[in-house]
């Protein structure tokens, strides 16, 4: 699959809970807001990013990413759960095809997500698994059936981030191969401020 014809949506929509104070996206990790440390690990691989995010995030968000080339998806409600922000940002996508990344992932692995769109081929969706969880946020999806798929979930009242993989057609990508390619540091992800400084000390060291 071409660059161009590769989305990534990247949510930002949360709010941050265990972090304790303002949004972690927009915290300084060594010396860059993380957001922007995520954006600039996945603009390389893909044509498009899409942040998805509440209408009050976009002006801060906007600035944390100054330069970069991304278009904002914002909730029409916010705070309907991740799962939701999926939908959202899936149906902004311009391509047939796009990688859903949590926005507090700075060490997204390119290579893993060139893998992610290798691997999604005939299937709705490629959803890497670790320790037998899914990782729903840093996997491949069929842009318009996911979305249609989280649109149905919603109505019937199941926000639940796996409630419309159940009726699609998906692929899982195991651990061993992920393992294999030394690429399960890309799904390291920050809630709290011991985590962003334990992500800084990985940059910068200590
Ligand atoms: N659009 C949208 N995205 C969300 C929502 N809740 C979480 N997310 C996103 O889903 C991903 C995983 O969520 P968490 O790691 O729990 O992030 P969070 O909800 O900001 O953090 P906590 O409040 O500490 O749980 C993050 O990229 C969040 O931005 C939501 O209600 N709407």
């Amino acid at each position: 699959m071409a660059r161009d014809d590769r989305t990534a949506v990247v949510l930002a929509g949360g709010r941050s809970t265990r972090f304790e104070g303002g949004d972690k996206l927009l915290a300084d990790l060594a010396g860059e807001p993380l957001v922007r440390r995520t954006v600039m690990r996945l603009a390389p691989v893909v044509g498009t990013v899409v942040v998805n995010c509440r209408a009050d995030q976009r002006d801060p968000l906007a600035a944390a990413l100054d330069g970069l080339d991304v278009s904002f998806a914002v909730d029409p409600e916010p705070d309907t759960g991740p799962m939701a922000g999926i939908r959202t940002g899936l149906r902004a996508a311009p391509t047939a095809f796009a990688v859903v990344v949590a926005g507090d992932m700075p060490f997204v692995d390119p290579g893993l997500v060139e893998h992610l769109f290798d691997r999604i081929g005939g299937h709705d969706a490629a959803v890497p698994r670790i320790d037998g969880w899914f990782q729903t946020t840093q996997a491949a999806y069929r842009a318009g059936r996911m979305a249609d798929a989280c649109d149905r979930a919603l109505a019937r009242g199941d926000s639940k981030i796996l409630a419309p993989l159940e009726e699609l057609d998906w692929t899982v990508i195991e651990e061993a191969t992920l393992r294999g390619h030394g690429w399960l540091d890309s799904f390291e992800n920050v809630n709290t401020r011991t985590e962003l400084a334990a992500a800084a000390e990985r940059l910068h060291g200590p």
